[in-house]
């Protein structure tokens, strides 16, 4: 017999719960409660006012640090606001260096410090890691890093990154957005990385009805210096959405594993179809071994290419199941144009420089029958023109700039 020693797996975690509620409430309560009257004038008790800190908030870090392997983890009002508490951490004027496929949002608000005067922002390819290595410098004080990147799926060796760049300046941070693929598929703290983030939005609660971000780390003084900040500007995540959140946290795995599978044969499709496919879960994928050494799967975002920005609009607009919608990660499928939603915040120009196709169309998938997505994908495409059925009633792409791969 196995030694009962080790720790839950993740699924397990997800799902387990040990109260220390006076009712033993099986499912964890909500204290929606600004303030916390105090025991006497010197003795405050554990909670005070709920800026600084809530039960409810309590459980769903504790829950998040035993999924993401952290020591600590926080939860703020979105993942924009943990990027925001985590470049507070920067003196004015470091040096930082990021990828050159980051979420719009993301490159919204490091371009947006770069142009005061707070940081100096460096844009890199992270998946040269090469170039990436001849970049990092003593004077490196942050590098940010996403993997597969929104919408791009570029994949980077974060393990090879991480050591280089403490190697060159042991204080250096990393900061890794983990929004992709969430701990059910990676742990970024093992591969070297300091601080990592998610947008709590997309998979971690799954339902798309909070905003929500959360940061981890193993490193104590970090920690301390991001509580410091979550404190200090009230950005902690409110009692009922970390409620809500610790809600859809229990069904992680199996929406994922669920949406993960969904994604394979829909990525599938698409190749066979003829288009360009990024997804870092088919072979074709110039990172397809780098992905799988450092994650367990591929999740379930992929982006594809048609060759055209006009028949790329009418596929999108001709899909009934697929949503047009931003964001990612929710229980239902979605479809977008990256270049006029989520990352129009990028210029044109700037897109035009890191290749980002105009006409690419992001899908995020759901928990739908895999029969009705790929369905409504092929009515879309026989209705855009896209694709032609053969005399056998077999699909063809109509518009095969990329050939059949
Ligand atoms: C990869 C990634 N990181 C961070 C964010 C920001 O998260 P939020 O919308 O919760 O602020 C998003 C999307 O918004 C995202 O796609
Ligand atoms: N209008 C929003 C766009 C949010 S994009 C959300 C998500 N990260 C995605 O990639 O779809 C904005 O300006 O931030």
């Amino acid at each position: 017999m196995v030694k009962p020693t080790k720790p839950h797996h993740i699924e397990t975690e997800l799902v387990f719960s040990k109260s220390s509620d006076q009712f033993n409430a099986s499912v964890p309560p909500l204290y929606q409660s600004a303030t916390f009257k105090q025991e006497s004038l010197s003795n405050m008790g554990e909670y005070d006012y709920t800026r600084s800190g809530n039960p409810t908030r309590t459980y769903l870090q504790h829950k998040l640090a035993a999924i993401m392997k952290a020591n600590q983890t926080f939860a703020v009002t979105s993942g924009m606001g943990c990027l925001d508490v985590i470049v507070r951490l920067l003196l004015p004027g470091d040096e930082v260096i990021a990828g050159d496929d980051l979420y719009g949002g993301t490159h919204r608000l490091l371009t947006y410090m770069n142009a005061k005067g707070d940081l100096k922002v460096f844009h890199h390819d992270t998946t040269n890691t090469e170039l990436m290595k001849s970049k990092i410098t003593p004077r490196t004080k942050m590098i940010f890093l996403e993997s597969p990147t929104n919408p791009l799926i570029k994949v980077c060796d974060v393990k090879a990154i991480s050591d280089y760049a403490h190697s060159v300046n042991p204080d250096v941070i990393i900061v890794f957005d983990n929004t992709m693929m969430t701990p059910l598929l990676m742990t970024p703290l093992d591969l070297g990385v300091d601080i990592q983030y998610e947008s709590a939005t997309k998979y971690l609660n799954g339902h798309h009805d909070i905003m929500a971000g959360v940061i981890a780390t193993r490193n104590p003084s970090l920690a301390e210096r991001v509580y410091f900040v979550i404190n200090s500007t009230g950005c902690g995540l409110s009692p009922f959405d970390c409620w809500l959140l610790s809600r859809g946290l229990r069904t992680l795995a199996v929406r994922v594993e669920r949406q993960q599978r969904n994604c394979v044969k829909i990525a599938q499709f698409l190749e066979q179809v003829g288009f360009k496919v990024r997804y870092p879960g088919l072979k074709s994928h110039p990172q397809y071994e780098l992905h799988r050494s450092q994650c367990l799967g591929a999740g379930a975002v992929l982006s594809f290419e048609t060759g055209s920005v006009t028949l790329s609009e009418k596929i999108v607009e001709a899909c009934d199941i697929f949503g047009i919608a931003v964001s990612f990660g929710c229980v239902n499928s979605l479809i977008s144009m990256p270049c006029k939603m989520s990352h129009a915040s990028i210029d044109a120009k700037t897109r035009e420089e890191r290749d980002m196709p105009e006409d690419l169309i992001r899908l995020c998938i759901g928990i739908e029958n895999i029969d009705d997505l790929i369905q409504d994908l092929t009515r879309a495409f026989l209705k855009s023109g896209a694709v032609k059925l053969n005399e056998r009633d077999e699909l063809f792409n109509a518009f095969p700039v990329h050939p059949k791969l």
